[in-house]
């Protein structure tokens, strides 16, 4: 398991501009090697994917929906890249043959299995995905305490070809609970976008009464690191249990019933929820600890 304040980027050997993702370490041979010798069909694989917008469109994204646990999981991949590097963002074990089967038949390269937290509701797929695809790494916040291949922190970048994703700390639903943020600069999606997992639902939050939650740190969690997006920054979520299934950061500082309250307010409502703890919170946690793969208990 390796502590990494920066991952690394995948190799390009193409890039009209300087590579947005600063390699912290040498580049391996097989991955040089291989982005080498990928690197002519650039300019075809660029004319594939124009989004008829005139501007070549370098983002694949994908939001996928888990039913039994209402999760969404979210397929990014860098298709300017010749390898197609891809991140899949919390993973659910019961679809992780429906999300593998698509990357195959969208020829990406899965490069991450990435959680924003240690999910209580449903088991993550990230361990399962690693024992299926060789090379992929899992990730997962160090404050977590979860187990993974790369522990992320506040301000850590996240590599898949020449984007990324930007990491910050939002605790208060859980204290482990980070918001992977697409990156800031010319090369990078325009408008942002934002996997809140579950710090900020659509009109509403993840609760607080469990896992070290803190309905303090949640408040300040997301006006601090959520609401000071661009107002235009594209908000997706790790459920949504009415029916939607993308906001925007204007969008619910101006409407989200819990967060547009002062925080004395939002203590209150946080604390008058009243749900039942998730069906499968003694099976999930403890597996998700260990990236989903603990035996599950007898008492399933
Ligand atoms: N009924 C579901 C669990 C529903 C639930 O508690 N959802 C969590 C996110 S999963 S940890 C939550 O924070 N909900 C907030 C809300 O306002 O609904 C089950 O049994 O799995
Ligand atoms: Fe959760």
């Amino acid at each position: 398991m390796l502590p990494l304040r920066i991952v690394r980027c995948v190799a390009s050997t193409w890039s009209p501009s300087p590579p947005s993702c600063s390699a912290s370490s040498p580049l391996s041979p097989a991955s040089l090697l291989r982005a080498a010798g990928a690197s002519r069909s650039r300019f075809r694989a660029m004319a594939s994917y124009s989004s008829g917008s005139g501007k070549p469109q370098r983002l694949l994204f994908r939001q996928l929906f888990e039913k039994e646990s209402s999760t969404y999981t979210y397929l990014l991949a860098d298709l300017g890249h010749p390898e197609k590097p891809a991140v899949l963002v919390d993973p659910v074990d019961k679809t992780i043959d429906r999300d593998l089967t698509l990357i195959k038949e969208l020829g990406l390269k899965l490069i991450y299995a990435m959680n924003t937290h240690v999910h209580a509701d449903h088991v993550t797929g990230t361990g399962i995905i690693k024992g299926k695809v060789p090379g992929v790494k899992s990730v997962i916040s160090k404050t977590s305490s979860a187990k993974a291949d790369h522990f992320v922190e506040h301000g850590d970048k996240i590599c898949f070809g020449d984007l990324f994703l930007e990491v910050r700390a939002t605790p208060g639903h859980t204290l482990g609970c980070v918001t992977y943020v697409t990156g800031d600069g010319p090369d990078q999606p325009n408008p942002r976008m934002a996997f809140t997992g579950d710090a900020l639902l659509i009109r509403g939050c993840g609760r607080t009464d469990f896992q070290g939650g803190s309905s303090h740190q949640l408040y300040h969690s997301v006006h601090s690191q959520i609401f000071t997006l661009p107002k235009d920054t594209l908000l997706y979520p790790a459920h949504d249990y009415k029916g939607f299934s993308v906001t925007t950061v204007g969008e619910e500082m101006l409407y989200n019933p819990r967060l547009t309250k002062d925080e004395e307010t939002f203590k209150s409502i946080m604390e008058n929820l009243n749900l039942p703890y998730p069906k499968m919170i003694d099976v999930a946690v403890p597996a998700n600890m260990a990236c989903g793969l603990q035996d599950l208990p007898s008492k399933v």
